[in-house]
């Protein structure tokens, strides 16, 4: 198996007894992760972790790694994308290097990796791609992040009909460390009166890598405690900006009602 390595990513191997498998951790700073990981789960599984570097906004990178894959294991069952993130910033201080890095990690990362596993095996012996990103309906990761993450939607839905796999795209709102402070916030909105911790995020993976998933593809499977089904979580700042309605008496009750000055019945 596959995995670009993250917290997320950890929280799969942990559950690496339902889909036993080895598996491929990836990212920047991956070794140290596979290490911790193969410390902590030798005891309980034979799957190892082998970390191998890899720039997934690079296409050269992505197909040698898929290459190396291929070559230590002889397959590649699963593809999980789960590399990438942003930089919290105003959507008017973003500039455009910093937008395409976001789209190139998240975006273009992920097609890089899709289309070197479907071109070396899926296309020949089938298999499965979850691709993870951001609960986001209603916006608030950042206007480049929602712009990528939102962009690996419908292209999802667009390969699992054009390559005829099982392929889904899970879409995730567990907060850790990024956001924090923001996602303490909007806590009280989320129906579930709580965010998701990645013990929750791994067994939806799960499911669409196993067999129990074997007539679905295309979907995105919101993790995210019915967050995005309510309200959103970006605030709206005070402003005077919106066009005022036409005048007449309409317009006016709404003055009044805004104002307080008039109660209504109900
Ligand atoms: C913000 C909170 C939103 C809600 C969160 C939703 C829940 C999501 C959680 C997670 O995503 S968990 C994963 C956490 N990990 C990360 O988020 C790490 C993300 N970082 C990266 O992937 C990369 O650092 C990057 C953002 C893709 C940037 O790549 P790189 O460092 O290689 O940059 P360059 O290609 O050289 O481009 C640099 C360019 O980017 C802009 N920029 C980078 N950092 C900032 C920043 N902190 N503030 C503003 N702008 C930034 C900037 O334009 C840089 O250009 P220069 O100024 O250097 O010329
Ligand atoms: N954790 C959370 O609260 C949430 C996470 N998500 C999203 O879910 C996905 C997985 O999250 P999670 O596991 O928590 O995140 P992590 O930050 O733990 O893992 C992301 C991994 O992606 C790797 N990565 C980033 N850019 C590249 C790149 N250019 N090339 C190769 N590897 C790269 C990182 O490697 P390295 O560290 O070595 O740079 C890191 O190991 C991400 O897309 C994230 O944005 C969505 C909602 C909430």
């Amino acid at each position: 198996m596959a995995v670009r390595y993250g917290l997320l990513a950890a929280g799969l191997f942990r559950r690496r007894v339902a889909i036993a498998a080895d598996l491929l951790a990836l990212g920047g700073h991956g070794e140290a992760a596979a290490e911790e990981l193969n410390n902590t789960f030798s005891s309980m599984s034979p799957a190892k972790v082998t970390p191998i570097q890899c720039n997934i906004r690079n296409e050269d990178e992505v197909e040698a790694l898929v290459k190396s894959t291929l070559s230590l294991y002889g397959n590649i069952d699963f593809l999980v994308n789960g590399g990438g993130g942003q930089f919290a910033s105003p959507s008017e201080a973003i500039r455009g290097k910093g937008c395409n890095a976001v789209i190139d990690a998240n975006l273009t990362g992920t097609f890089y990796c899709c289309k070197a596993v479907y071109n070396a095996w899926m296309k020949e012996h089938g298999g499965v791609i979850v691709n993870i990103t951001v609960a986001l309906r209603n916006g608030f990761s950042g206007m480049h992040s929602e712009a990528a993450r939102a962009a690996v939607n419908n292209p999802t839905k667009t390969l699992a009909l054009e390559w005829g796999l099982v392929f889904s795209e899970t879409a995730v709102a567990n907060y850790g460390e990024q956001g924090t402070m923001m996602w303490l916030k909007i806590i009280p909105q989320i129906p579930a009166k709580r965010s998701a911790v990645p013990e929750e995020i791994s067994p939806a993976v799960c499911f669409v890598l196993s067999p129990a998933a074997s007539c679905i593809t295309g979907i995105t499977l919101a993790v995210d405690g019915g967050q995005s089904l309510y309200s959103s979580p970006l605030e709206i700042p005070d402003h005077n900006r919106w066009l005022s309605p036409r005048e007449g008496k309409n317009s006016e009750m709404l003055r009044k009602l805004l104002s307080g000055k008039f109660k209504p019945k109900l």
